[in-house]
C-alpha cells in the first residue's frame, strides 16, 4: 500500500497480502464477528493490523462504511482511539487496516491465561483511557461522535496497556440539533418524515409503534445531513458513485478503471484524495450485493425490522427464557433427547438471516406482517424476531428467576411462546453448545465449550480468536460468555444502554452507560453475566444488580476481583464503582458526562451524590472530600 495514498491500485491488495503472508493462519490474531484480523508488516516496515471482513454480508458491509465513514472521517486524532490508516475494497472483499496493538483486546487480557498483566494500576488507567477516549468522541470532536459499543473486545492495549477505542462499526455522528429522541422524534422527524402529515413516526418512537415507522424515509432523513454518521448504504453507494462520476472535476483525485479502492487517512487528504476505484465492478457488485435501487426504500424498511426485529417475543422473554434453560441445563443436563433432533445446518438456518435470504425473507413478512410464519416457516421466523433490544437489560429478571422456581418460569414462557406460535428457542442454543463440545474437544473440555467461542444471536458461535482464552475465561460459566460479547445490530447486550429501544438513536449516555459496565466488568475482572452452576451464586449472575445489592449493604468492595487479592487501590476501587452505579442510572439525564467523569476520575471533581437506593455505599460526598484533600495535600 502506498502509505501516502496516491498509487494504490491493485498494488494495494497485493502489498497487504503479503505484508499478512497471504493472510496466513500464522498472522491471524484474532476473529471477531465480521472477519479476521491478521498482523502484517508494509513494506515501510510498519506494523499494521489488517482486518478482512467476510464478504457478502450485509451488516459487515455497513460496518466497513460506517467505520470507514466515522472514523476515517475523524478530523483530530485522539491518543485514545485506535487509528485506521486505510482501507481496501477489491471486488468483494473489505480490508481495513490500523495501527498494531500488541496487547490486543482489554477482554482478552481481562479473561485469558494472562490476566496478571492487569493489575490494579493498569486496570485504573485503561478506565482513565476509555474515558479519555469517549471524551474526545463526545466533546472534542465536532460534531460529537456517539460510539455506539463500547465493550472489553472493543478496547485495545498497546505495548505499555494503554488502551484505545476501537470499533467505529456501530457508531454515529450525532447530527446537529438532535437534542435526544423525545425531541427529536415529535417535533423533527415526525413532521419531515411523514411529509407533514405527521402519521408516520419517528425512529425513536416507543418500540410499540415501530412497526409503523418508514424507515427507510428514517434513514433518508438522518442520512441527509452532511456530517450523519448513520450511514445509509444507499446513500454510502452514492458516495462511492459520487466521487467517481467527479473524477473529471477539476482537482480530482479520484482514478477510474482500477479493481482496487484504497485510501490512506494518514495522508491526511480527504475522502476522494487517493481513492482509486473501479466503478463498474463496484458499482455493479455493490448494487447487487445490497438489493438497493429502486427497491432502496423497501429495502431501509426490511433492514431495521430484521435487525431489531418486530415480533412480539422480544429479547427480553427471549434472554428470560435462556437464562432458564441455561439454569436447567446445568442443573439437570437434560440436552441429549433435543440434541439428536438437531443438525448444524438447522441450527444455521434458524439463526441467520443470511443475505441470500433476504427477498424471500422479505416477501414473508410482507405477506405475514405480524411475523407468526406460514407453517413451512415457522420453524425458523420465530428466530428472527428475538432481537428486539428494548429493555432487555432488566436485571429484575434474574431476581425474579432466581425467586422462582426455573422450572414454572419456563413453562410459562413456553405457554407464550406456544400460543403465539413460536417454537422454544432455548435448545437451539443449548444443541449449539453440544455440536460445538462434541465437534472440537469431545467431552473433556470444561463444560463443553471452546473457550475461544463465543454465541451471538446475530451471527451464532464464532470464534473470538486464535489464542487459547486458557481456563480462567472460561471459569465454569457458559452463561456469561454467551451473553458478554453478544453484538447487535447497534449495540451489545448487556452493555446497551436499556433506554435504547433498537428504534432510537443512540446518545452519548448511552455509551456512558456502556461505560459504567465496562467499568465494573474491568474492576472486577468478570463479565456482566456469570451465572454458575450453584443456584446459591444466582443473586451475583448480574454484575450490575449485584454491585447495586453491595452498594446497598455497604460492601462494594466485595465486588473488586478476587484474583488481585489485596493488591488494589481500596480508595481507587471504590471510587471507580461509584462511579459506575452513577453512570448505569436507568435515567439517562441522570448519568454523569464524560468531561465529569474524567475530571472525577483525576480527582479534580466531587462525585455526583448517588441516588438513595444505593445508600449506604461508602459516602460519596465524603469519600471525594477526603480524596481532594489528600490529593490538595499531595499538591
Ligand atoms: N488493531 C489491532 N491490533 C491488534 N489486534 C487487533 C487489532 N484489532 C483487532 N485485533 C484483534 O482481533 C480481534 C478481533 O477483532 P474484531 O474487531 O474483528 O472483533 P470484535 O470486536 O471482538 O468482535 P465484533 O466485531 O463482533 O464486536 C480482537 O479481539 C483483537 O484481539
Amino acid at each position: 500500500m502506498d502509505r501516502k495514498g496516491r498509487s494504490g491500485n491493485l498494488d494495494g491488495y497485493k502489498e497487504l497480502k503479503s505484508a499478512t503472508n497471504e493472510f496466513s493462519a500464522s498472522n491471524s490474531i484474532g476473529k471477531g464477528g465480521s472477519g479476521t484480523v491478521f498482523r502484517g508488516i508494509l513494506r515501510d516496515g510498519k506494523l499494521v493490523a489488517v482486518k478482512t471482513l467476510d464478504s457478502a454480508s450485509f451488516q459487515n458491509e455497513r460496518e466497513f462504511q460506517n467505520e470507514v465513514e466515522v472514523l476515517g472521517g475523524l478530523n483530530l486524532k485522539s491518543p485514545f482511539i485506535v487509528s485506521l490508516l486505510g482501507f481496501c475494497v477489491y471486488k468483494s472483499k473489505r480490508l481495513l487496516v490500523y495501527e498494531y496493538m500488541p496487547n490486543r483486546s482489554l477482554q482478552e487480557s481481562l479473561f485469558g491465561e494472562n490476566w496478571r498483566v492487569l493489575n490494579w494500576g493498569r486496570r485504573f488507567e485503561i478506565v482513565l483511557h476509555v474515558s479519555r477516549a469517549l471524551e474526545f468522541l463526545h466533546v472534542e470532536c465536532d460534531p460529537p461522535v456517539i460510539h455506539g459499543d463500547v465493550k472489553p473486545s472493543n478496547v485495545l492495549l498497546d505495548w505499555e496497556y494503554r488502551a484505545k477505542l476501537s470499533d467505529f462499526g456501530l457508531s454515529r455522528v450525532k447530527n446537529e440539533g438532535e437534542f435526544g429522541v423525545v425531541d427529536l422524534f415529535s417535533q423533527e422527524l415526525s413532521g419531515n418524515l411523514a411529509g407533514g402529515g405527521g402519521e408516520t413516526p419517528g425512529i425513536g418512537t416507543p418500540a410499540e409503534s415501530c412497526n409503523e415507522v418508514d424507515f427507510a424515509l428514517a434513514l433518508q432523513a438522518s442520512c441527509s445531513s452532511k456530517n450523519s454518521g448513520i450511514v445509509n448504504l444507499n446513500s454510502f453507494a452514492c458516495n462511492y458513485n459520487g466521487n467517481v462520476g467527479r473524477e473529471n472535476d477539476g482537482g480530482s483525485r479520484v482514478e477510474k478503471g482500477k479493481e482496487v479502492s484504497i485510501w490512506n487517512f494518514e495522508s491526511g487528504d480527504d475522502w476522494n484524495k487517493g481513492v482509486i476505484y473501479d466503478d463498474e465492478v463496484f458499482s455493479a457488485d455493490h448494487s447487487k450485493e445490497l438489493k438497493l435501487s429502486s427497491e432502496s426504500k423497501q429495502w431501509g424498511k426490511d433492514w431495521w425490522w430484521r435487525q431489531d426485529g418486530s415480533g412480539e417475543l422480544c429479547s427480553k422473554d427471549y434472554v428470560m427464557e435462556w437464562i432458564g434453560s441455561q439454569i436447567c441445563a446445568t442443573v439437570n443436563a437434560d440436552w441429549d433427547d433435543e440434541e439428536k433432533k438437531s443438525s448444524p445446518e438447522n441450527t444455521n438456518r434458524e439463526n441467520f438471516v443470511r443475505l441470500d435470504n433476504l427477498k424471500e425473507a422479505n416477501e414473508t413478512q410482507l405477506q405475514d406482517p405480524k411475523g407468526f410464519g406460514t407453517e413451512e416457516s415457522r420453524g425458523w421466523e420465530p428466530r428472527k424476531k428475538h432481537r428486539k433490544m428494548q429493555e432487555w437489560w432488566k436485571e429484575e429478571y434474574l431476581d425474579e428467576i432466581s425467586k422462582k422456581t426455573s422450572g414454572n418460569k419456563l413453562k410459562r414462557l413456553e405457554t407464550k411462546c406456544i400460543k403465539k406460535g413460536f417454537r422454544i428457542p432455548r435448545f437451539e442454543v443449548i444443541r449449539r453448545c453440544k455440536f460445538h463440545k462434541r465437534r472440537k474437544f469431545g467431552n473433556n473440555n470444561h463444560n463443553g465449550v471452546d473457550p475461544n467461542m463465543e454465541f451471538s444471536f446475530k451471527r451464532g458461535w464464532k470464534n473470538k480468536n486464535n489464542r487459547s482464552g486458557g481456563s480462567e475465561m472460561w471459569s465454569g460459566d457458559l452463561f456469561s460468555r454467551e451473553l458478554s460479547s453478544t453484538t447487535s445490530m447497534r449495540g451489545t447486550l448487556c452493555y446497551v444502554a436499556p433506554e435504547y429501544g433498537g428504534c432510537g438513536y443512540l446518545m452519548e449516555k448511552a455509551d456512558i452507560y456502556s461505560l459504567g459496565v465496562l467499568i465494573l466488568v474491568i474492576v472486577s475482572g468478570r463479565r456482566p453475566l456469570h451465572v454458575l452452576a450453584s443456584p446459591m451464586k444466582l443473586e451475583k449472575a448480574n454484575l450490575i444488580s449485584w454491585c447495586r445489592q453491595l452498594a446497598h449493604s455497604g460492601n462494594i468492595l466485595e465486588l473488586v476481583d478476587e484474583r488481585l487479592k489485596d493488591e488494589y487501590n481500596k480508595e481507587q476501587a471504590s471510587l471507580c464503582i461509584n462511579l459506575a452505579l452513577a453512570c448505569l442510572q436507568k435515567m439517562p439525564e441522570l448519568r454523569p458526562d464524560i468531561g465529569d467523569i474524567v475530571k472525577i476520575l483525576r480527582g479534580e471533581m466531587d462525585l455526583p451524590p448517588l441516588p438513595f437506593e444505593f445508600s449506604p455505599s461508602p459516602p460519596s460526598k465524603l469519600f471525594c472530600k477526603s480524596r481532594r484533600k489528600q490529593k490538595s495535600n499531595a499538591d
